[in-house]
């Protein structure tokens, strides 16, 4: 029928044929300037842009029809053109490589560069942050005081038989989408039923996962063997400092609590007012349980954090009108329980009706909006998402995530919390230095504190 959109299979099959034909003319190139021939260099260049043209129309192409295959087949092409151009590389390629470790090759170390050079410009810069850089080996205490020891856990369940492990909540996902997408007997109840599931999937304690897992009869992808009950497994690597092996330290799973621990110093530099912000570019360590997604999901990644110092009983930011009128995608809890989508909301009244917990958690969301959307990003596939309260980390009141929807979905790039006095106070207690502000009254104040003592059993 003239003009109807091709079939999934149908596209899949000539995207294929496509880049087969790419790969295979790049090949030609590279063996014929190897050889040393001048003549018939050109020419094999001229062919392969050309090859290169056509794929990509055809990629397009098969986007614009939406086909699920077809976003599959543009990744694997848009994953090798990079590969091919060194802008990352499987890192100890020759020794057939580590999951989720890459190198940056010439140009993505360029590309890179210039991201973490706008950040330092957009956030450091222009918000006079007082920058620090802290070693990544950090000592046990340290990430015992902040909870991470305890509490930095991904659940995990094993392939009874072989002892792959997987992900649970990615399982539970992949299993649901999986039936959305492609299960065409499904009543309209069954798939309510798995939309509710992936909408409040990060909210599911280890139980809730583990009797889902069961339910749906869900196994392990590559064998189809049974799976075990998901359990807790700590995302931290741990290392030992000094010969002794006696001093247990770990890999940091994020720099910010470089931050924390300086605040006295950091305090004092800024002529003991608040608020100030600290920021840390570095690299951050996270023994993934089976990352997958490229670059999306590794154990090694470049981190660039900012913890900002504010009065807790005085959560306004000066600067909040530059970004009050901006009006962009937000997704709170309620939205999301009750399977709605994200919509368009004006970072004003999303503060102004308490759905966003301060100003100046507000002003951050608008500034990361702004980063972004400089960057680049299509402001149609850029959402601010409210973490769900059994999702949130254990320091944080409040979380907002930047998500940008990629062929893999809706993916969170920035994490943006209030994590009230969590980590300075746990690093107090354990220290027992006071990391503490004061706050100088214009005018004395008169304050009667009423101490109750104990009565006194005889
Ligand atoms: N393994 C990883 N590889 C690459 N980037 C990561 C990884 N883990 C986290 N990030 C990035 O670091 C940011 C801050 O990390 P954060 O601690 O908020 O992630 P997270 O909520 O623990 O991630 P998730 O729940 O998806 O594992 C995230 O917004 C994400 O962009």
């Amino acid at each position: 029928m003239a003009g109807a959109a091709p079939s999934e299979e149908a596209l899949r099959r000539a995207l294929a044929e496509r880049q087969t034909a790419v790969d295979a003319q790049a090949e030609a190139v590279r063996s014929l300037k190897a050889s040393g021939a001048k003549e018939g260099v050109d020419a094999a260049v001229e062919a392969l842009k050309i090859e290169a043209g056509a794929a990509a129309r055809r990629l397009q192409a098969a986007v614009g029809s939406g086909g699920g295959a077809a976003r599959e087949e543009m990744r694997q092409t848009v994953v090798n053109t990079l590969e091919r151009k060194l802008f990352y590389i499987p890192s100890f390629k020759i020794y057939r490589g580590v999951a989720g470790l890459y190198d940056y090759g010439p140009p993505g170390c360029a590309v890179k560069s210039n991201v973490l050079a706008f950040w330092r410009q957009h956030f450091v810069l222009e918000e006079n942050m007082l920058e620090v850089d802290c070693p990544c080996v950090t000592p046990e205490v340290v990430l015992k005081a902040s909870g991470h020891v305890e509490k930095f856990t991904d659940l995990m369940v094993k392939d009874e038989k072989t002892g792959t492990c997987y992900r649970a909540d990615h399982l539970l996902k992949d299993f649901c989408k999986d039936k959305l997408e492609k299960d065409l007997t499904l009543s309209p109840e069954t798939a309510a039923e798995f939309k509710r599931v992936l909408a409040v999937l990060d909210d599911l304690s280890t139980e809730e996962l583990g009797a889902k897992i069961k339910e749906y009869g869900i196994v392990a992808p590559d064998t189809k063997n049974p799976l075990s009950a998901p359990y807790p497994f700590n995302l931290m690597f741990q290392t030992s400092i000094g010969p002794t092996g006696l001093s247990v330290g770990y890999m940091r799973p994020e720099t910010a609590q470089g931050i924390f621990v300086n605040f006295k110093d950091l305090y004092y530099y800024n002529g003991q007012k608040l608020p100030f912000a600290a920021a840390q570019i570095g690299q951050a360590f996270r023994n993934e349980i089976s990352p997958r997604q490229g670059l999306l999901r590794v154990r090694e990644f470049t981190l660039a954090e900012i913890e900002h110092f504010v009065d807790p009983e005085d959560k306004s930011h000066p600067k909040f009108v530059d970004v009050a009128d901006l009006e962009f995608l937000m997704f709170p809890r309620e939205l999301q329980l009750s399977g709605e989508s994200a919509k368009l909301t004006k970072l004003a009244e999303a503060v102004l009706k308490g759905t966003v917990n301060n100003e100046t958690l507000g002003y951050f969301i608008g500034r990361v909006y702004l980063f972004l959307t400089r960057l680049g990003i299509d402001k149609s596939r850029l959402r601010f998402r409210q973490h769900l309260p059994n999702e949130m980390a254990h320091y944080a009141a409040d979380c907002w995530d930047a998500e940008i929807e990629c062929s893999y979905g809706w993916i969170e790039c920035v994490g943006i919390a209030d994590r009230s006095a969590y980590d300075l106070k746990a690093h107090s207690e354990k220290s027992g230095v006071p990391l503490v502000a004061h706050e100088k009254f214009s005018k004395p104040r008169e304050v009667e504190n009423f101490l109750s003592c104990p009565q006194r059993k005889t």
